[in-house]
């Protein structure tokens, strides 16, 4: 039988269970499958020599039209780039990189930008060549950068003017993205300017070619590259492509501000988007007031947010034209209930989609299709969007569980990163035998394939929808000489999801105070990586094999707090 879906839902002759039920799990494999099927129109192109640029080139409007189309507006200065412009940009672009520089296929190119007008067109450009492109969030310290340009072996850099500095201690050869006035560093612009589009290389491409490698913690630990293929972006461009047209928002105008060095930002703006010919209007910096004033300028109609962004416009009693809004989506970080109720209340007319991704799924992996289903199951993250499958496996048992039952989610899809790079103890750890992700998260999905995140294995802290890795700072914190033993520790923020908080062990005699080891921290790191609390403590509670038991101190934490 089949479903209004194209889901099956078959008796198994043999024991005469019911298999595939409403959630589209299987009790006799354990495993739920999305309960949404791709039409013949919508099908994710598996020609083995595809690559990732041409998909996207193939996919803007019509050259008859392009011209006018506008693909990219800048909210500050009111710059526009269409269709033809950015196709003209990315070709003379890779041509520039190409015979100019000489970047060959498999050479790994450093980025490191805010938002901008030219993101996209570097992305496009460094994996049209068959380089391998890899990004980083510009508030990184010149050490947390250094050591990224090693791990993933950079050729070249390409850097915002501002950020040079970070990148001159690497030795890799850096272009700016803009022209900087005073600095003798070729740019992006005059690369672009001073080359022949029609002299873009022609390469050989394998979908199984890697594309990019961006950084993520994974389920433990401090960050990792993890490998994404042009065949992981194909699929996840052609599953946002369905998203658009399921939605019905190919005609929405967008607002950019996440960042596009992340891969929520990467995979709408710097690629996917482009797919349906929409209109992006890119903050370079977030600010909310900017924010409000885009979206009353532009007429802003679809903003894929994160939960701190979606807060403050629940919190925001000022004024401000939130009329031309239709779709609001939440990612990267848990989106409360409270909150969803009342950005509902408040804004009636705005739908708001809560979904869920990793860079590991090298983006989205659950979705709501319907608004209506959204405000139904308030703290879900939707169902499984197409080509995903999933189990929900106990965490002492390692037994696939069925609806409604709490364990960790395990995803498969043409998605799914090929491996942590240069890693294979984290790769081995993540990815099983079977080709089953681990994401590290604990969750459940109901009686109809709705998913529900309700708490992390993975020992990692949510700011701002920016990941930070315990670890990290833990062992910033030992280096500290009066500092014996630490524990970084998720304690919960009403802004920022959460934010990292140490517990301190001080050596004998000394009077380290806690601002001494908040200032420590934040010359090294990020700001989002900040501690921004420590409690000091005689011992770290460890487990026999030497574990620290952050759980204990999480919950010791909470009681501590609900006390005062
Ligand atoms: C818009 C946010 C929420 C807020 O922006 P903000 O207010 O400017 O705050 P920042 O977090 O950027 O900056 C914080 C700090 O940096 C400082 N800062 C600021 N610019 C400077 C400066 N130029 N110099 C030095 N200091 C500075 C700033 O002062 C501040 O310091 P402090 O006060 O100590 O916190 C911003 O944090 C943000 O974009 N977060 C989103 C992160 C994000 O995209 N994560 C996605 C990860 S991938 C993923 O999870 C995928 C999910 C997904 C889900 C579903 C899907 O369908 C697909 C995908």
């Amino acid at each position: 039988m089949s479903t209004e879906e194209g889901w099956s839902v078959a008796e198994d002759e043999q024991s005469g269970v019911s298999k595939d039920t409403g959630s589209g799990y299987c009790s006799s494999t354990g495993i739920y499958h999305s309960l949404i099927q791709l039409s013949d129109q919508q099908q994710i192109p598996t020609h083995p020599a595809l690559d990732t640029a041409t998909f996207v080139l193939s996919q803007f409007p019509h050259p008859d039209n392009a011209e006018s189309k506008v693909a990219l507006i800048d909210s500050v200065t009111n710059c526009q780039v269409t269709y033809a412009q950015l196709r003209y940009s990315i070709k003379s672009l890779a041509a520039g990189l190409h015979h100019g520089l000489g970047v060959q296929k498999g050479d790994v190119v450093f980025f490191l930008s805010p938002n901008s007008l030219l993101y996209p067109t570097i992305c496009l450009a460094v994996l049209s060549i068959g380089a391998v492109l890899t990004t980083a969030n510009p508030l990184n310290t010149a050490y947390e950068i250094a050591k990224q340009v090693q791990d993933s072996g950079a050729k070249l850099a390409i850097a915002a003017p501002e950020e040079v500095n970070k990148l001159a201690p690497t030795g890799v050869p850096t272009l700016t993205t803009t022209r900087s006035f005073g600095e003798n560093t070729l740019s992006v612009e005059e690369l672009i300017e001073g080359s022949d589009p029609s002299m873009a290389p022609q390469i050989q491409f394998l979908q199984t070619d890697t594309a990019a490698v961006l950084y993520s913690s994974g389920t433990t630990g401090v960050s990792k590259g993890v490998i994404l293929t042009h065949a992981n972006f194909i699929s996840i461009m052609t599953l946002l492509m369905w998203s658009v047209d399921v939605t019905s928002a190919k005609d929405d105008v967008y607002l950019c501000f996440i960042p596009m060095f992340h891969i929520y930002g990467l995979a709408f703006f710097g690629l996917g988007l482009f797919c349906k010919g929409t209109t992006i209007v890119l903050m370079p910096k977030f600010d909310f007031q900017a924010m409000l004033d885009a979206i009353k300028t532009h007429k802003i109609s679809n903003i894929p947010a994160v939960p701190p962004v979606i807060l403050r416009l629940v919190k925001f009693t000022g004024k401000g034209d939130l009329s031309s809004l239709r779709r609001v989506s939440s990612g990267a970080a848990p989106l409360s209930k409270q909150v969803a109720d009342r950005f509902r209340e408040k804004y009636p007319w705005v739908e708001l989609r809560p979904g869920y991704g990793l860079t590991e799924t090298c983006g989205g992996t659950s979705f709501f299709r319907l608004d209506d289903q959204a405000k139904l199951c308030p703290s879900s993250v939707g169902q499984l969007i197409p080509s995903f499958s999933a189990k929900v496996v106990d965490v002492e048992t390692g037994h696939p569980l069925p609806p409604y039952r709490e364990g960790e989610l395990w995803l498969k899809s043409p998605t799914v990163m090929k491996a942590y790079l240069g890693n294979d103890e984290a790769t081995a750890a993540t990815i099983d035998s079977d080709g089953w992700l681990h994401t590290g998260d604990l969750c459940y999905f109901d009686k109809d394939g709705f998913l529900y995140i309700v708490d992390r294995i993975k020992e990692l802290i949510k700011h701002n929808g920016y990941q930070v890795a315990p670890a990290e700072l833990e062992a910033l914190l030992l280096s500290h000489p009066n500092i014996m033993d630490a524990a970084v520790i998720p304690v919960e923020d009403e802004e920022a999801g959460q934010i990292p908080m140490a517990y301190v062990v001080r050596a004998t005699d000394s009077e380290l105070t806690e601002e001494q080891i908040i200032q420590f921290i934040a010359g090294q790191v990020a700001p989002y990586k900040k501690v921004r609390k420590v409690g000091f403590i005689n011992a770290i509670p460890r487990s026999a094999a030497g574990k620290i038991l952050r759980k204990q101190l999480v919950t010791q934490t909470q009681q501590l707090v609900s006390r005062l």
